[in-house]
């Protein structure tokens, strides 16, 4: 028993826990230069619409994601509101869609050409590995999570007092960084706290391990907009 609460204890706001524990990755990921640019209004514009076409691809490749993760709710969760919230992430991927085909017509980016670039076809590799059905609800949840609390973290940013983000990335920023979005990424995290206090060690680890995986894949995509390669 005493064993058991001490466990509980440990694992209250794991996620906060890993943040501390891994916070050079994960202000790597969440004040990248690509997104200090915006911020102070530096951006090359090249970068931003790189960025745009190559995340039109990622959203796309999110919606199976997510679907998984669904599925996942729906088979494995003691809580039927997680399924209302997933569901809810997945009506808003369908605006994101048509407003990225918006926001590339505006910029003269032409969304049949492109062609994902290695940091892309890696992330998105990766979110098909976490589609598996061998891999648990606790571990999707987490790295749903994750990958929305980064664009969250990152674009709300751009908008706070003293940015200097440029009138025509307001929009942008708005989208993943209003409080709207923000709350929910907070239902993500409670669910996926929640979930984590609950597996087992193993599964834990591997909750862990495949938040860094996130963090790195975001870093990546970043670098990967800003231009380098
Ligand atoms: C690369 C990337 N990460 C996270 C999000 C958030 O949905 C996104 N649109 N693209």
């Amino acid at each position: 028993m005493e064993e058991k609460m001490k466990t509980e204890v440990e694992r209250s706001a794991m996620i906060d826990t890993w943040l501390e524990k891994h916070r050079l990755i994960y202000t790597g990921a969440t004040r990248h230069p690509f997104i200090l640019s915006i911020r102070d209004g530096t951006i090359d514009m090249t970068s931003f619409k790189r960025w745009l076409a190559q995340d039109y691809l990622f959203v796309r490749s999110f919606v199976p994601f997510l679907s998984s993760v669904l599925i996942k709710a729906w088979k494995e969760s003691d809580d039927n509101t997680d399924m209302e919230i997933i569901l809810g992430g997945m009506a808003s991927l369908s605006d994101e869609i048509s407003w990225f085909k918006r926001e590339a017509s505006k910029w003269g980016v032409l969304l049949t050409d492109i062609i994902p670039q290695k940091a892309n076809q890696d992330y998105c590799r990766f979110l098909e590995s976490l589609m598996s059905p061998d891999v648990e609800y606790t571990v999707s949840i987490t790295a749903f999570w994750a990958i929305e609390a980064v664009y969250q973290e990152s674009f709300a940013h751009c908008l706070e007092d003293g940015s200097k983000t440029p009138p025509e990335l307001q929009e942008t920023c708005e989208r993943w960084g209003n409080t709207g979005f923000g709350e929910y990424c907070q239902s993500l995290k409670r669910i996926a706290e929640r979930k984590l206090q609950k597996v087992s060690d193993d599964v834990l680890t591997k909750a862990e391990v495949l938040l860094l995986r996130v963090l790195e894949h975001e870093v990546e995509f970043w670098n990967m907009s800003s231009g380098g390669t």
